[in-house]
């Protein structure tokens, strides 16, 4: 899941590269692998810094930033899902031909073969790495060329972004940013990313305007009023001269699709400081937590246990805290932050090798034993997945002492690939794919493991915004919400093989630490 983000300001002396890398620290939890910055200065002239690495590492120093000169930008943390890890595929990708495009994407294309056999063999263009983003962008540029126009305009970019929603099949919310007109957003037919567009007052009178995949982004950079990109529509900000800007435009350039934004960011991706699609995160993870704690006391009972086998409620940080502590009180459990956080560590899931996650949660999060000894706790997750976290924790909690160890999981058992931006390639990763609760209780050696159901979690997240009907649930469901191309899922295997094999052989993460197009590199 990558963290995507456009700023426009009105004051043309004004400098968007500050606020371009604070609100990407505020993303940072979205993508852990990569970041970058593009702008766009005086004359249209661009610059850009990217590379492997988290925001902090790759925009070191203050002096790296005051060399992306302009007030327009767009940036991006990435957590990859297509293509491989290498520096080459940091973002924002650009395109000079036509008008000089940079484009930030979130999402995953599950036809890329497809894009990329139709951008070779009819539109001659080049692409350069694996990543599907790098498709979507050609095919809205080559859609632009097409115009033949020298400049472009409103018009033409809607429309060359409609062939975007055309051509491409799978998720996408994107910022592009065409080198001194403005900045196009655009979110996929279902919505299955998130994108919100905000405003604040400028210095100078007039509007400034930024996009973020999260809400909690713009409301530190002081874009207090925000909205969200809805499925299928696209909003430009343009610049229009010197200290000149004009209102957005919005336009639905191809008809929304049902509304179904990808439940699995408010069981983890997202900040609970967040509010999506009009469904604040936190409120979601604490009616989470109320049907949790419902199905705990359900399988307490069916074991033949009453809730008062049950000594003390731990949450695994961070995620889980808001339900954890949730469960806890509406149920008259006492609730006890039992693990403590490395606060250096950072998030264990999104880490690409499995040694890693497996050392890092060991690192992360270590126990108290006297929250532990003699009791029977319930340890409390947003989610389990490859089952690296829970393992570990229940071992952890069993070496301090626990006497029994439940383990209730907020999201309903992940039995399928996610497609649509997470790197959940392999179903075979999964600890729950073709498996019984029973026996992944026996795996995760925990005493019983109680998951939410499906329509709970469905009902939780709709108790706050009940507009929203349905949801991307196909992790747990195995039914996605676009068609997915017959032949997909083993293009998936090829990738992952070649990239382990190029690992293996030493070819991967070699590339230089920074691909600028003026090769900024700083003092
Ligand atoms: O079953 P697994 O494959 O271990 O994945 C699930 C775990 O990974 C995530 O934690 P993470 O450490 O990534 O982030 P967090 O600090 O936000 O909870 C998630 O919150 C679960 O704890
Ligand atoms: N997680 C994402 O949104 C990744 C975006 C894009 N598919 C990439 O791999 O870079
Ligand atoms: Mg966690």
């Amino acid at each position: 899941m990558c963290g995507i983000l456009g700023v426009c300001l009105t004051d043309s002396a004004e400098c968007a590269s500050p606020l371009l890398a604070e609100g990407l620290t505020v993303l940072q939890h979205r993508g852990q692998d990569a970041a970058g910055i593009v702008t766009c200065g005086p004359h249209g002239k661009l610059y850009q810094r990217k590379g492997n690495g988290m925001v902090s590492d790759v925009f070191r120093d203050e002096t790296l930033l005051m060399g992306l000169l302009g007030c327009m930008g767009i940036s991006h943390v990435r957590y990859p899902t297509a293509g491989s890890s290498a520096n080459a595929e940091a973002q924002p990708f650009y395109v000079n031909a036509p008008y000089g495009i940079s484009l930030a994407h979130n999402g995953n294309l599950v036809n890329a073969p497809t894009l990329k056999r139709f951008l070779d063999a009819v539109e001659h263009r080049h692409i350069n790495t694996d990543s599907d983003s790098e498709l979507l962008l050609n095919i809205f540029a080559a859609a632009l060329q097409k115009t033949g126009k020298s400049r472009t305009n409103a018009d033409d970019l809607f429309t060359a972004c409609k062939s975007i929603y055309t051509q491409c099949v799978g998720a996408y919310a994107c910022v592009a940013m065409i080198a001194g007109f403005g900045i196009i957003a655009f979110r996929d037919p279902h919505g299955i990313r998130p994108l919100v567009y905000g405003r604040k007052k400028s210095r100078t009178g007039g509007y400034d305007y930024a996009f973020a995949s999260e809400s909690v982004a713009l409301n530190f950079l002081g874009f207090d009023e925000f909205w969200d990109v809805l499925p299928g529509q696209a909003v430009l900000v343009q610049r229009k001269n010197q200290d000149e800007q004009k209102d957005p435009i919005i336009r639905q350039v191809y008809p929304a699709l049902a509304y179904a934004p990808d439940i699995f960011e408010y069981v983890y991706f997202a900040r609970p400081d967040s509010v999506m699609d009009g469904i604040n995160v936190h409120h979601s993870r604490l009616a989470m937590g109320v049907s949790l704690g419902k199905s705990v006391v359900q399988k307490l009972e069916s074991m033949g246990l009453s809730r008062d086998d049950v000594d003390v409620v731990i949450p695994v940080p961070d995620t889980s805290r808001n339900s954890a502590l949730k469960l806890a009180n509406e149920f008259g459990w006492t609730y006890s932050e039992g693990f403590v956080k490395n606060r250096y560590i950072f998030r264990t899931f999104i880490m690409r090798e499995q040694s890693t996650r497996i050392k890092s949660v060991r690192r992360k999060l270590s126990p108290m034993p006297s929250e532990f000894a003699n009791k029977n706790v319930l340890i409390v997750d947003d989610s389990i997945v490859r089952g690296t976290t829970s393992r570990e924790i229940v071992r952890m909690a069993r070496e301090a002492g626990a006497a029994k160890v439940y383990f209730a999981s907020a999201a309903p058992p992940v039995r399928y690939r996610h497609i649509y931006g997470i790197d959940l390639a392999d179903d075979r990763e999964l600890v729950a794919f073709g498996k019984s609760e029973y026996e992944v209780a026996d795996i995760i050696e925990a005493d019983a493991v109680i998951y939410q159901s499906l329509p709970n979690l469905v009902e939780a997240c709709r108790s706050i915004n009940p507009n929203i009907k349905e949801f991307e649930d196909g992790v747990f469901s195995g039914k996605y919400i676009t068609e997915v191309p017959k032949g997909y899922f083993g293009h998936l295997e090829e990738v992952r093989e070649f990239n382990a094999h190029q690992k293996a052989i030493g070819v991967e993460f070699h590339a230089p630490d920074d691909i600028a197009l003026y090769n900024y590199r700083g003092c």
